[in-house]
């Protein structure tokens, strides 16, 4: 059966377009379908020098891959032409449509994964509209109360507690229920669509050096060591608070599936600096498979050509796959 897969390129003054044009030009083994404004990837396939057709998408029609250099697409209209690296306000709108349809279109079946490009925050939250990132907004839609963001590369993969919330407000989101419904999605996905038997995860602590004792904050007291002392005795494997500047080295790295870190900036710098444009963002426990690429809008190459295409490729065989596994256990 032909796998088909979403892919939103997301904000339209940014690299996303130019990514979906460049990676089409290859063959696929799945049908791939733009949630997009096709005058925005034709608009910007003339500014690159790139040729694109582009395919009306019907989802009646039996599934089959496009040929190179051809895109099928699911209209959302945009309105207006766009101007390479310049932010509008409409676009934030626009770009939501696209990933409203593109989680409506998952959740009903159409679609097998879908596959994000970067979005700017910014400019969705100045069109009017509260928008913290794509995990937050497909745990909305879908109604799923908790699901975690995980970015993965080569030999290393990190998943966050607490994602794109103010660094004041990290302590209290660390909660026991935060902590062990995260703790407890990554080790049913590690191992359920990951195929590692017995994770074994590597936890942060939250403040320096794990707290030294006490010393230097209390949460890995109150809270981090027994949950995971919790959850260990229900058979899963976290080890840790570990302090998150020794952890990342090869001796404690090497034997592990996975770090747990308690927030953003704690995890992606590191696993950024070893595998920036090499690494995916998966979004675990939602109903639906969803992959991204590991940077954001590159607003100043948008149209240059001058881009790497390595994460959103990442991002789309890793989607592939998630979704090959899970349509033969099904
Ligand atoms: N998945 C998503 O939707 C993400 C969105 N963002 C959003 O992106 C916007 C800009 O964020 P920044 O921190 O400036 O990060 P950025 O990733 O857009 O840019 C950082 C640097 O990396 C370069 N770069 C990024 N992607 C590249 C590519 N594929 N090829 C070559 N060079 C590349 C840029 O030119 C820039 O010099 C923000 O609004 C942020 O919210 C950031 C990360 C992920
Ligand atoms: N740094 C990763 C990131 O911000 C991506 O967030 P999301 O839009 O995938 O939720």
């Amino acid at each position: 059966m032909t796998l088909r897969i979403a892919i939103t390129p997301g904000e339209p003054a940014g690299i996303g377009p130019d990514l979906v044009i460049k990676l089409v030009q290859k063959s696929w083994p799945v049908q791939l379908v733009a949630v997009v404004d096709k005058t925005v990837i034709e608009q910007r396939a003339k500014e690159l020098g790139a040729s694109i057709t582009m395919l009306e998408f019907n989802a009646d029609d039996e599934p089959q891959p496009a040929p190179p250099g051809c895109l099928y697409y699911l209209q959302v209209n945009k309105g207006g032409a766009v101007t390479p690296g310049i932010l509008d306000e409409i676009n934030g709108l626009y770009v939501l449509e696209t990933l409203r349809l593109a989680s409506e279109k998952n959740m009903d079946g159409t679609f097998d994964a879908v596959v994000t490009g970067p979005v700017h925050k910014g400019i969705i939250n100045r069109a009017g509209i509260s928008f913290s990132g794509h995990t937050e907004y497909f745990a909305q839609q879908s109604g799923t109360s908790d699901v975690v963001m995980m970015l993965a590369t080569e030999g290393l993969r990190v998943a966050l507690v607490t994602t794109h919330i103010p660094l004041e407000y990290v302590s209290r989101a660390v909660t026991k229920e935060r902590l062990t419904k995260v703790a407890s999605i990554l080790h049913d996905d590690l191992k359920n669509k990951f195929g590692i038997d017995k994770p074994r995860v590597l936890v942060c602590g939250l403040n320096p050096h794990a707290g030294e004792d006490g010393h230097l904050g209390k949460e890995e007291i109150d809270t981090i060591t027994p949950t995971l002392n919790t959850l260990n005795q229900q058979g899963m494997n976290f080890i840790g608070p570990l302090p998150a500047d020794t952890l990342f080295q090869a001796k404690y790295l090497d034997n592990a599936d996975a770090v747990l870190a308690m927030y953003h900036d704690q995890g992606l710098p590191v696993l950024k600096y070893k595998g920036f444009g090499n690494s995916v963002n998966i979004t675990l426990g939602l109903p639906f498979i969803r992959t991204s690429v590991d940077h954001g809008t590159a607003l100043d190459l948008a149209a240059t050509n001058d881009i790497e295409v390595g994460s959103f490729d990442l991002a789309i065989r890793e989607a592939i796959k998630l979704a090959t596994e899970k349509a033969q256990s099904s």
